[in-house]
């Protein structure tokens, strides 16, 4: 048998999360997230006859923008490489971008085994241009492997998984195949929040910022939620809300898809920011938002 870890990472739109979709075979992305005691977050998990795959999030590696690019590899990044097994790059065939460039840069910085997937084939009508294409972006550095492929026509998955389940170290499956992983439904909604608030914020997501649903209603074939994201000051909020609510509205937007994704329902999600002062200190606090002491 063979388990390991993997983070898919790459630019925003490549088909990150319908890549891992189709791979884990559920729509829920998000599984499991003990607050500050893993520093993975898992995704999804590959039950294979091969091998066990497990995938989990880095937030360390969303941060494309220029200014990061020539910082010194930071503490999340760092943190979030640890005990990985693979990377997973994921790159639109139609187009290489800045964004593109910023995520090989960032690449550069680990040891870790890089493997290239080539998402979206499906858009490039003329398939003699393919070869060129591959060869232009393998050798853009040393990948362990270079994989075409696309998500949604669900075509050369087998070639991805052979590569990543070979790749994987020998041992015993991380997580029994009849988990049930994720919890309930408002913590799988929660933490979709989380992540949006992480990749919309870069590194200057709150460290001490919860979401909590406080309302979960199922109406007709419509669910109505409500989510309130707590931070620890005034100054966090508008940086949540963003300029005339901006990163607020796109946390939203790209929330409620994949609430909806997931629950193969329509979703009106309504979402607001709020202060609670050092509620981190407080333990009443971090009982009501689910959160132990132990965990802290
Ligand atoms: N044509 C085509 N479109 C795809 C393919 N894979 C994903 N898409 C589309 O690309 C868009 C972005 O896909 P996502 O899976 O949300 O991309 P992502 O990288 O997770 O995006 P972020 O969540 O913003 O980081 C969606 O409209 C998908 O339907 C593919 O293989 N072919």
């Amino acid at each position: 048998m063979r388990s390991g870890i993997v983070a898919i990472i790459g630019r925003p739109n490549v088909g990150k999360s319908s890549l891992l979709n189709v791979l884990v075979g559920q729509k829920v992305s998000i599984v499991s997230h003990k607050p500050q005691t893993t520093r993975h977050r898992i995704q999804g998990v590959l039950h294979h006859p091969d091998g066990q795959v497990v995938f989990v999030d880095t937030p360390g590696l969303h941060i494309v923008q220029k200014k990061a690019l020539n910082r010194a590899m930071n503490d999340t990044a760092a943190g979030a490489m640890h005990g990985v097994d693979l990377l997973l790059f994921v790159v639109d065939s139609s187009r290489w971008t800045d964004e593109d460039e910023a995520v090989l840069q960032r690449l550069s910085n680990f040891d870790t085994p890089v493997g290239l997937v080539i998402n979206k084939i499906d858009k490039i009508v003329d398939k003699e241009k393919l070869f060129p294409l591959l060869e232009k972006l393998a050798a853009k550095r040393n990948f362990a492997f270079v994989i075409p492929l696309s998500a949604l026509r669900k075509s050369n998955l087998e070639g991805l998984i052979k590569e990543l389940t070979s790749r994987m170290p020998e041992g015993d499956a991380l997580y029994p195949e009849d988990m049930i992983v994720g919890h309930d439904t408002s913590f799988a909604v929660a933490e979709i929040i989380r992540e949006k608030l992480t990749r919309n914020l870069h590194q200057e997501l709150p460290y001490a910022l919860t979401v909590q649903v406080q309302k979960f209603e199922v109406d007709g074939n419509m669910d109505r939620i409500e989510a309130v994201i707590m931070v620890e000051r005034e100054g966090q909020k508008a940086i949540v809300i963003g300029e005339k609510g901006a990163t607020l509205k796109a946390v939203g937007t790209s929330a409620r898809r994949d609430i909806e994704r997931m629950t193969e329902r329509k979703c009106f999600l309504k979402l607001w920011c709020a202060v609670r002062e050092n509620w981190s200190d407080d333990m009443h606090a971090l009982r009501r938002f689910g959160l132990s002491n132990s965990e802290e």
